[in-house]
């Protein structure tokens, strides 16, 4: 279980651009679910999944995982538990290294990386067995650098290192949003297919709101720092993409735009 409870947070403390974006924020993900998260542009979603990282530091307020207070824990040490995957294609894989460097590099995340080449080739096989239900023939690309790529086979391979070590929170930052709507598609299989896989946590924010409905199982929408709509289950069930526009709506009137 993830919580943020009574957090705040400032951005630019005591200037003239001081701006307080959560006030007594308060957040619970329970396990197993898969969260999706909608909102107006600077209504706080990527703040938020800096916070639970540790990319952001908060001015008060607590981060729990499974009760454990990890508040002050570095970026790095979260890192173990969670998986990243950026709106940028580029941010989640090293461009210069191969395929096969780029998943040993994942595999071993938060272990010194002293092991010999030989042992890496040995790994070969299972990267391959790893890569080839993507379909984009990764497989046998092994010796070719990651950054010749195209961006929704680097962000599938990106998908696929986030979650090569055992984390138990996925945290996914409008991941498909910089792919063509085939790429975005596959993408959000693959999603679905290693959430439910390996059981995750996911914190999923998306401006596609299609995406928002169909996958996971709760949907969260943010305005101003603040959750303005949670829906879970069956009542997640029953909402449409109209549903959520008109809620959207609402905020935009609610702003005056
Ligand atoms: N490093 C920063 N320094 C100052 N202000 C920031 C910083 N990061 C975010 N903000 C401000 O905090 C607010 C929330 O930004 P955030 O990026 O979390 O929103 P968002 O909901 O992810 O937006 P979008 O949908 O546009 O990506 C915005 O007003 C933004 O300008």
């Amino acid at each position: 279980m993830l919580e943020l409870k009574h957090i705040h947070k400032y951005y630019n403390p005591g200037t003239v651009n001081e701006m307080c974006l959560f006030d007594d924020f308060n957040f619970k993900v329970e396990d197993g679910e898969f969260v999706a998260v909608v909102g107006s542009n600077g209504s706080g979603k990527t703040s938020m999944l800096n916070i639970v990282c540790g990319s952001i530091g908060v001015d008060s307020g607590k981060i729990l995982i499974n009760n454990q207070d990890i508040t002050n824990m570095s970026e790095h040490k979260r890192l173990s538990k969670i998986g990243r995957v950026f709106q940028d294609p580029s941010l989640g894989t090293c461009p210069s290294m191969t395929i096969m460097e780029n998943m040993a590099l994942a595999e071993n995340k938060g272990k010194p990386y002293n092991l010999g080449f030989c042992v890496r080739k040995k790994r070969k096989e299972y990267y391959q067995d790893l890569l080839r239900p993507l379909n984009l023939g990764l497989e046998d690309k092994m010796d070719v650098k990651v950054g010749s790529l195209s961006g929704g086979q680097r962000q599938a391979m990106a998908l696929l290192m986030s979650t090569m070590t055992p984390i138990e929170f996925l945290i996914l930052d409008e991941h498909t949003a910089a792919l063509d709507p085939k790429t975005a598609e596959i993408n959000m299989q693959l999603t679905d297919q290693i959430v439910k896989e390996k059981k995750l946590t996911s914190l999923m924010v998306t401006h596609n709101l299609r995406y928002a409905l169909e996958y996971g199982n709760r949907i969260i929408m943010m305005h101003q720092g603040k959750v303005i709509l949670d829906k879970k289950g069956k009542e997640k069930e029953a909402l449409n993409v109209d549903d959520v526009l008109a809620k959207f709506n609402e905020i935009s009137i609610e702003c005056g735009n």
